[in-house]
């Protein structure tokens, strides 16, 4: 049976001034896979994520998710596809002057007509889904350690019940321990509640830990796509550095026990 693309990206292109970032790439992404997006610093992994979401317009090319050109589409349309994606920035980004159960509540309450004791109970629920303690809800995101800030992240992207979640390096600046625990927790999530998850990262452990497929950017483009032990096959410079230097055996070793 085929597989459903959930998000079809076709000849992309964005450009900031001279620097194209992006020409001619392409990208399929099916419903219910963990795909890891990796690159060189630089190569447009964060402005691909964006262009995917619409807070970049892209030069040129098409974005379709869920069938709807997120380009095209009127105001209405888009807004019923974002209520089906969660996005959880680098940092976080969340509200600082609102405590975590305000951070959850915030798309809720923007894009959902829900009362506010359904709201705050739906908040708790998230909160606790990412391992947080009750006491979390109450405080503001300056109490909060850089683990609890990225799963207060991860709650508010869960916040409206996503199909599609987009991390941006949820590991980064995470301690080993910690960064393994997450890399547990969204895997679980993932299976859990069936999402199709896009991620961002540098992190090899986190690509053996949660990635059922990689996407390696390189030369403006999409150059290949595969599972690990695919792209370990592949005859590239930037993708045999990456997937056969030392940290990579270190981590194909720890992912094997
Ligand atoms: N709004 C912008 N205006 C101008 N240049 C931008 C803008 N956003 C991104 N860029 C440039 O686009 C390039 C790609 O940036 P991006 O953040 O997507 O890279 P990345 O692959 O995610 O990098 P890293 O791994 O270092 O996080 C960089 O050269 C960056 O400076």
């Amino acid at each position: 049976m085929a597989r459903e693309v959930v998000i079809e990206v076709r000849g992309l292109k964005n450009q900031f001034g001279p620097n194209v970032i992006h020409e001619d790439l392409d990208l399929d992404i099916y419903r219910g896979e963990v795909l890891g997006i990796v690159g060189g610093s630089g190569t447009g992994k964060s402005v691909l994520l964006r262009s995917i979401v619409g807070l970049q317009a892209p030069r040129a090319g098409s974005v379709r998710v869920f069938g709807v050109d997120v380009r095209q589409a009127p105001r209405a349309e888009m807004a019923r596809v974002e209520n089906r994606w969660g996005v959880m920035f680098q940092d976080g980004a969340l509200f600082s002057s609102l405590t975590v159960r305000e951070n959850v509540e915030a798309p809720m309450r923007e894009r959902t007509d829900l009362d506010p004791e359904t709201r705050r109970a739906l908040a708790d629920l998230k909160i606790a889904m990412v391992g947080l303690p009750p006491k979390a809800r109450t405080l503001f995101p300056s109490e909060l350690s850089g683990g609890m800030r990225k799963r207060a992240g991860l709650a508010r992207a869960l916040a409206l019940d996503p199909e599609i979640l987009f991390l941006d390096e949820p590991t980064a600046g995470l301690d080993p321990i910690g960064a393994s625990e997450f890399d547990a927790l969204i895997r679980n999530l993932q299976t859990s509640l069936g999402l199709t998850v896009f991620l961002v990262t540098h992190d090899l452990d986190t690509l053996h830990a949660t990635c059922d497929r990689i996407a390696v950017l390189a030369e403006r483009k999409v150059l290949v796509t595969g599972t690990i032990r695919e792209l370990m096959e592949v005859d590239h410079p930037w993708v045999r550095d990456y997937f056969h230097g030392p940290r990579a055996h270190a981590a194909l070793l720890a992912a094997e026990g």
